[in-house]
């Protein structure tokens, strides 16, 4: 995690960003403080990448690399203004040691489009707006797993991660209407036993989960989305991160998973 010190919507590049939109930043870092807090009280370990000043999406985190059994494929970002954030990231897991980090030659946004499931050995991927297919490509090369590609076409749903989300070994979430017909249809026959979301809990970023398998932190605005959690055995626990998503994200776009070996 990334806190937001340096939090700011000073450009537009996702239709929920507003450059006149004011930021409370006090109060992101106190959100943000929250979401770590709820990370700890279940039990993980969170280290923290300290923010760079004029990075203002760097809080961000989940962008910057996808990791799987200890080899990480770095990101690359579509737009200029975030790019020096993959720098920092690779950085980190550079220097942490016990990691192998690939550079990538394809645009890729890291966990914003890359989802993974352990159970099954396999790799989702969005491309539509942001990661391009050739690095779905580049990730199953560097990763040795599976990679499929689902399309997303609506764009207020720009990242796989704000429409799809992995709950356990097994199971995703999704909001079948941020795909395309066949994205979806691959979807159904892969993941019979989804718990489905619609548009108004995709629009309160109930998708931009973090699950541990049984603990769901989800976004407070997804009231109705947390009662189908509950309805399919998960326990959700509601983190409010409403400054954040004046950036275009929420809980899941927070926290980067770190798969070691
Ligand atoms: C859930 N999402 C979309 C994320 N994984 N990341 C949020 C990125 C927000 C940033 N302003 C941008 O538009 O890149």
């Amino acid at each position: 995690m990334s806190p937001p010190e340096h939090f700011l919507v000073a450009y537009e590049i996702n239709p929920w960003m507003r450059a006149d939109q004011p930021v409370d930043r006090d109060r992101a870092v106190r959100q943000w403080d929250a979401l770590r807090t709820a990370l700890l009280d279940l039990g993980h370990h969170v280290h923290v990448l300290p923010s760079v000043a004029g990075l203002p999406d760097m809080v961000f985190a989940a962008n910057g690399a996808f990791s799987v059994d200890g080899i990480v494929y770095g990101a690359r970002f579509k737009y200029a203004e975030r790019s020096a954030e993959a720098d920092a990231h690779r950085a980190f897991y550079e220097s942490a040691g016990g990691w192998k980090f690939v550079p990538p030659t394809q645009i890729n946004e890291g966990e914003g489009d890359f989802a993974y499931l352990p159970g099954r050995g396999l790799i989702l991927a969005g491309h539509g707006f942001r990661t391009e297919t050739a690095a779905h490509a580049e990730a199953q090369e560097v990763l040795g797993r599976p990679v499929v590609s689902l399309r997303l076409v609506d764009e207020r749903f720009y990242h796989l991660d704000t429409a799809l989300a992995v709950l356990d070994d097994q199971r995703i979430t999704y909001y079948p209407g941020a795909f395309s017909a066949s994205s979806q249809r691959v979807l159904a026959q892969l993941f019979p036993d989804s718990v489905l979301a619609d548009e108004a809990d995709a629009l309160a970023f109930g998708l931009n989960l973090v699950s541990d398998g049984h603990n769901v932190l989800v976004n407070t605005e997804a009231t109705a989305y947390a009662d189908k959690l509950t309805a399919a055995g998960y326990h959700p626990v509601p983190v409010d991160l409403s400054e954040l998503k004046k950036g275009g994200g929420s809980v899941k776009c927070c926290v980067a998973e770190l798969r070691a070996a």
